[in-house]
């Protein structure tokens, strides 16, 4: 469902460039949870912000549902377009649009991408809040509604035009247990429809109690890949065993 191949990505930096992602390759099943690890700065937020084209990379291919984003000179609008309606991002500050409504944060996507009239769009975004428990903070702006609620307002957005992949950024960062578990309860219930959810985290419980596989990005590559048990009960790459024990502290 998502293909990640080969994936380069160089930043320039003071006239230095760096390659922060060196040759990452990674794929998800239809209805998988992945978690990507590693420690702070290995690339894991680069990842999601180049699979949802935010970001140019200058070697391999992003592949969802056989649509395709590759390197090279700018991509047309109309095949960018494209490649955005396949995937979702949730953001680790949300970015909602302050001056919308949470409705019509929701809203925008549908009634940009697909042309839908205000009364359709506005229905796609009721059912979604609906669904995902903040129909009732649906007049209300983003800055009248708790953190929990801007980030299931975030997931309802990123989901606006039924994307098959789903990506999330730090998603427990400012939840308490609680949150967590409704959290866990809720991507589990996106992924049983068919999704698959790539979501980066340092927060081993929460990969364990959510995820399916695990991916430890050290270096610019993917350094162990396998179910999320596996890599984190039988560590085999020092990157995992730091991430280890910066959890244990
Ligand atoms: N906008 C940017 N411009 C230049 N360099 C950046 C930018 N964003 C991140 N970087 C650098 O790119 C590298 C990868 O950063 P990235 O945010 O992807 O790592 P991360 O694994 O998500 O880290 P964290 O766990 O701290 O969020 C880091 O060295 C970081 O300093």
């Amino acid at each position: 469902m998502l293909t990640i191949e080969g994936l380069r990505l160089t930043r320039t930096h003071d006239g230095i460039a760096r390659d922060v992602l060196q040759e990452v390759s990674l794929s998800l099943q239809a209805g998988e949870i992945c978690a990507l690890m590693g420690v702070s700065g290995a690339g894991k937020s680069t990842v999601l912000r180049a699979a949802v084209a935010l970001e140019p990379f200058q070697a391999g291919r992003i592949v969802i549902d056989g649509v395709a984003l590759t390197p090279g000179p700018v991509p047309q609008e109309s095949a960018l377009r494209n490649f955005r309606r396949k995937v979702g991002m949730v953001f680790q500050q949300h970015a909602l649009f302050t001056h919308l409504t949470v409705q019509q944060n929701v809203a925008l996507a549908p009634r940009h991408a697909l042309a839908q009239s205000p009364a359709q769009a506005a229905e796609v975004a009721m059912a979604l809040l609906d669904s995902l428990g903040v129909v009732h903070r649906a007049q209300a702006y983003p800055s009248q509604i708790s953190g929990g609620e801007a980030q299931r307002v975030a997931i309802a957005r990123a989901l606006a035009l039924d994307p098959p992949v789903l990506l999330m950024d730090e998603p427990t960062a400012a939840l308490d247990p609680a949150r967590r578990g409704a959290l866990a309860d809720t991507l589990r219930a996106l992924a049983a429809q068919g999704r698959s959810l790539l979501i980066t985290t340092h927060d081993l419980a929460f990969a364990r109690a959510v995820a399916d596989t695990a991916a430890v990005l050290a270096d610019g590559v993917v350094v162990e890949r396998g179910a999320v048990t596996q890599v984190l009960d039988t560590p085999r790459h020092e990157e995992t065993r730091k991430l280890m024990a910066v959890d244990a502290q």
